[in-house]
């Protein structure tokens, strides 16, 4: 059976100061080994829910917090912030807010002294860390002196270091360019495969995003209105996301008797799922003349 991680029934929030409601009425299950990208136009309530799963909401932000909710057996409203750390791990979209110490080595290890880890044990795990991310020869280098790709790079290490059951990332290939951001999320698929975490990705770039996803949970103006496999659930909501090119052709293709089976939304598997086609409907059409001559 999968392995619930989190549970959220009935959940409502109202932030101290506004007069509405930002959540509404949000149900949400999500399952050890999950990648779920949460999507949604601006505004629509997407952090704010990636805050409850981190214990910001309501212990940083205040506000009035409804309904059922277990993080990893935790309830936020009666479990500090800080003892959410060891077991959700949180890259903002701006990786210099999370960065303290003079240099990357510093930065890794704090999450881990404050746990009391061994120091020869924090040693061994901060050299395995850098040399998975690659980034070895940022050791001891200024975190703030880096590129914002390298920024990102250490942000998730030190959040990784403390081997989270829950990963949160709310836009982390914001300032990083296509491939850079391919890279990214490639090794966030990885880690979730290896460490067997569930992901909560929040990212707007969808044609990157979908390649990883294993799940895809749409919002708008608070409530979740979509949830189920990438593809299909990206096709059902297109009205509101900003749709990759790649899936408004699949959608074309569909709506005109032709349907394309895709899993990757790369041009190749496209064109090659199309020639398969194209090949296979020339192929029954020769059969047919074939057959009509011989009549
Ligand atoms: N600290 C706050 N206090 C009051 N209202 C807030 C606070 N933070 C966010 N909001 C409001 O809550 C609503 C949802 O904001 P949120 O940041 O969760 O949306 P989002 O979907 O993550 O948007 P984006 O894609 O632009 O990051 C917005 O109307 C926003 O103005």
């Amino acid at each position: 059976m999968r392995e619930k991680l989190v549970y959220l029934r009935d959940v409502s929030y109202r932030y101290p100061d506004s007069e509405t409601q930002t959540l509404k009425n949000i149900n949400f299950d999500g399952y050890r080994d999950e990648i779920i990208l949460l999507i949604g136009p601006s505004g629509c309530g997407k952090s704010t829910l990636a805050r409850i799963f981190n214990g910001l909401i309501p212990n940083f932000y205040g506000g009035q917090l409804q309904g059922e909710i277990d993080i990893a057996g935790y309830d936020p409203r009666k479990t500090p912030t800080a003892k959410f750390a060891k077991t959700v791990g949180f890259v903002f979209q701006n990786p210099e807010n999370q960065l303290f110490f003079n240099t990357v080595e510093r930065e890794l290890a704090f999450g881990l002294e404050n746990l009391g880890v061994p120091p020869a044990e924090i040693r061994k795990k901060i050299d395995q860390v850098l040399r998975e991310y690659g980034i070895e020869d940022l050791r001891q280098r200024s975190p703030f002196e880096l590129s914002s790709g390298q920024q990102q790079k250490v942000a998730l290490a030190s959040v990784m270091i403390m081997e989270p059951q829950i990963l949160i990332l709310d836009e982390p290939t914001a300032n990083l360019d296509p491939l850079s951001a391919l890279k990214m999320l490639g090794l966030i698929a990885k880690k979730t495969r290896e460490h067997r975490m569930l992901t909560i990705l929040i990212e707007h770039r969808l044609e990157i995003a979908l390649q990883f996803a294993t799940r895809v949970v749409v919002m708008n103006e608070g409530q979740i209105i979509a949830d189920g496999p990438p593809l299909e659930t990206v096709l059902k909501t297109d009205y509101i996301v900003g749709v990759p090119p790649m899936v408004q052709l699949s959608k074309k293709l569909q709506s005109s008797g032709f349907p394309v089976n895709i899993d990757k939304l790369v041009p190749e598997a496209m064109a090659l799922e199309i020639i398969r086609k194209l090949s296979k409907g020339g192929l029954d059409e020769r059969k047919r003349r074939e057959d009509n001559r011989d009549r």
